[in-house]
């Protein structure tokens, strides 16, 4: 599983090989179409291109280097002409190909196979309309050129909010004759779209693709985006005129096209003239404490002032830790009965009283449990919050939050990503209770746990209105009194979590040194003033790092507890090639996504295969990512596994000194 671009929703990769046979399984694409139709709607299909499928496969376990995912696309083409052909004997007209691989940086070997692929198809799409849809970036100058020159294809779709120089190469040059589907609406956000600006942006497009071959569009689907603002009850009235859902964002592809057709709905464009007025000069968006402060970062770097090994001295002095600490990611199980008590307590229907006994009771639950199995560094266990985003977006200022604004994640599991419409303050402590009280049932220390900056961004709908590096410098700022509000309440051991920090990166290389660098000063502002004493854990999942392994170094914690065991330890491999680490790290030792229990055999072989690369004195023993979706059944017999491998090396190491 993995992350469809830099979305928070995820797909499970392919894994292909020389001897992959293709077939046509599912029939999924020509049933819907029909189900529609049966309804009376027809619907323009939408199928992923072949080239994104292949170029978003990864070779499977065991194939050899020189394998080149691109070498089945002769076999795979002929099922995309099965489909292609029923689809048409089912009575479509359109038909959709998403080739966002095209905003990537791609060679010419990959460009190629475009040409190729598409002349390949042609004579099976002949008599469709054929759409390729690209999103999520800019597409770049060579690929937009191959692209408008594909044959077979009728119709090409762009992404005009994320892409402000694709606007200039379809200015300079578009193919005749051929459909232009502008996506001026933004997919990715919630926020009302500015309708006059987009109405122009259309109307100078009129003039390169013709009138009639001008299509009104979203930036992307809209499953990234929330449903429909209808379903909030509680968004007061001023939020809720600056904003679209995906029903909302619905009215106004149709409002666009019908004002290029000449029938404006006067009324409508002035609402939404009114509505964007009243966001810019609403006093609730601004702070000018906040603004203050970080127009007073700028230039400056912030870093602790002690060298992590030294650092890492004296936290162990303190801490005393044993050989291999093991620690969790952070949440335990999510049970029935604790999300019924957030419910009930949100729906006032339980006192606070009751509220916080219930959340002590199954803290101290979580605490024994890690006790008797004879864990380090222990957690609370997270269950006063919903979702490790949305629990500090509705504790700080400048946030607003919906009742029903899900979007998918993977599987029936989802996200209510909150809304950051203004300055971000913290106006009290978020955590320090809890954290605090966890800590009193112990005498090993308990982790502080926050979610960092780069992450709360990029799991929220955030402004438009302003650089979102202004804005995560902001929440980095709230996150920095979080940790020394938990710095003084007695917490030795804080982790701040950047989850989400590499999906961040820009989908262009030439954005990414840009995007990290502010990023990773975000969360080296949450933390650069702690004592020497206090311990700064971070934590990351998903584990394409290698790429920015010099980031991560930089962010400068004194701990990483990393996924590795889903990608093989390809983690592992950038050690093998000799880079140099020396803060704590903690490659994920077994795969928390998964019902499986991993035996001690294999942990204690993991944890042997971490050694190989990285020093004794700096490994940690933790599972690949917080426990929240697993059940009891499952964690207890996985972390007793867990530590008795630790303990078994501990013993070999032990007798090999
Ligand atoms: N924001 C975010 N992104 C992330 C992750 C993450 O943890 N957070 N993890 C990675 C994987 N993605 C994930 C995304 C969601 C969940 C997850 O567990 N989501 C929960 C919902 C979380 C939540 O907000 N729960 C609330 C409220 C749920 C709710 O409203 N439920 C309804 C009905 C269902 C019910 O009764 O249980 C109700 O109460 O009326 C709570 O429990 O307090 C779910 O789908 O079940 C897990 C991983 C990557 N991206
Ligand atoms: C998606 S990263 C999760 C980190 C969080 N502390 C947890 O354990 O759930
Ligand atoms: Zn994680």
């Amino acid at each position: 599983m993995t992350k469809w671009f830099d979305t928070n929703y995820h797909f499970i990769v392919p894994e292909l090989g020389p001897s992959t046979k293709f077939s046509y399984a599912s029939h999924k694409a020509v049933s819907e179409y029909k189900e529609a139709k049966v309804l009376g709607i027809d619907t323009a299909p939408v199928l992923i291109g072949p080239v994104s499928y292949l170029l978003l496969s990864k070779p499977a376990k065991g194939v050899e280097k020189s394998f080149s995912l691109l070498s089945l696309l002769g076999s795979i083409l002929p099922i995309y002409k099965e489909v292609v052909i029923e689809l048409k004997a089912a009575g479509a007209s359109w038909i959709q190909f998403d080739e966002p691989t095209l905003v990537k940086d791609l060679d010419a070997h990959e460009l190629a196979a475009f040409a190729s692929a598409y002349a390949e198809l042609e004579l099976a799409l002949s008599g469709l309309n054929v759409l390729i849809e690209t999103y999520f970036a800019d597409i770049p100058a060579e690929s937009y050129k191959t692209l408008t020159s594909l044959s077979g294809v009728t119709a090409y779709g762009f992404d005009l909010i994320r892409g402000a120089k694709t606007l200039d190469l379809i200015r300079s040059s578009f193919p005749s004759g051929k459909y232009l589907f502008a996506g001026v609406v933004d997919g990715r956000n919630i926020w009302a779209d500015d309708l006059a600006a987009s109405l122009s942006t259309l109307q100078s497009l009129e003039a390169v693709a013709g009138k009639d071959k001008l299509v009104v569009s979203t930036s992307c689907s809209l499953m990234h985006t929330a449903v429909d603002l209808v379903n909030e009850a509680k968004l007061d009235d001023e939020i809720k005129s600056w904003l679209a859902f995906a029903a909302q964002k619905v009215v106004e592809v149709n409002a666009l096209a019908k004002a290029l057709a000449g029938q404006k709905d006067e009324a409508y464009f002035a609402a939404n003239v009114a509505a964007l007025a009243s966001r810019k000069s609403s006093p609730r968006v601004t702070n000018e404490e906040v603004q203050k402060v970080v127009a007073a970062l700028k230039g400056s770097d912030h870093r602790r002032a002690t060298n992590v090994s030294a650092r890492l001295d004296a936290q162990q002095k303190k801490l005393n830790l044993a050989v291999l600490p093991t620690t969790t990611i952070g949440s335990f199980p999510q049970t029935m009965e604790l999300r019924r008590v957030r419910r009930e307590y949100k729906a006032k229907k339980i006192s606070e009283e009751e509220y916080v006994s219930a959340i002590k009771e199954e803290i101290s639950k979580v605490v024994k449990i890690q006790e008797e199995l004879d864990i380090d560094v222990l957690v609370h266990g997270e269950p006063e919050r919903n979702d490790m985003v949305e629990y500090f977006g509705e504790q700080l200022s400048g946030f607003a939050f919906t009742d029903n604004g899900w979007v998918q994640s993977y599987g029936s599991r989802c996200v209510k990503p909150p809304i950051i419409y203004g300055d971000v303050g913290r106006p009290n402590p978020m955590t320090v209770f809890w954290s605090k009280m966890a800590q009193s049932m112990t005498s090993r220390p308990m982790k502080g746990m926050l979610t960092g900056p780069a992450t709360i961004l990029n799991w929220s709908f955030v402004r438009n209105d302003q650089p979102r590096f202004e804005t995560c410098y902001q929440i980095a700022l709230a996150i920095k009194k979080e940790v020394e509000d938990l710095e003084a309440a007695g917490i030795q051991v804080i982790q701040i979590d950047e989850a989400a920090l590499r999906e961040g990166l820009p989908l262009r290389k030439s954005e990414h040194a840009f995007y990290l660098d502010w990023a990773v000063h975000s969360f080296r502002i949450t933390n650069c003033g702690v004592q020497d004493t206090t311990q700064i854990h971070t934590h990351m999942c998903y584990s394409n790092f290698n790429d920015i392994i010099h980031s991560i170094i930089d962010m400068d914690a004194d701990v990483i507890t990393i996924e590795n065991s889903r990608s093989d330890e390809k983690l592992l491999s950038v050690f093998h090639e000799g880079v140099k680490y020396g803060a704590g790290i903690g490659p994920g030792v077994y795969d928390i996504h998964s019902p499986r229990i991993p035996t001690t055999e294999e942990i204690a072989d993991r944890i042997n295969k971490m050694l190989a690369v990285l020093d004794t004195n700096i490994l940690w023993v933790n599972p690949d990512c917080g426990l929240k979706t697993r059940k009891y059944t499952e964690v207890k017999p996985a972390l007793t596994n867990m530590v008795s491998a630790t303990k078994l090396i501990r013993t070999q190491l032990a007798s090999a000194k």
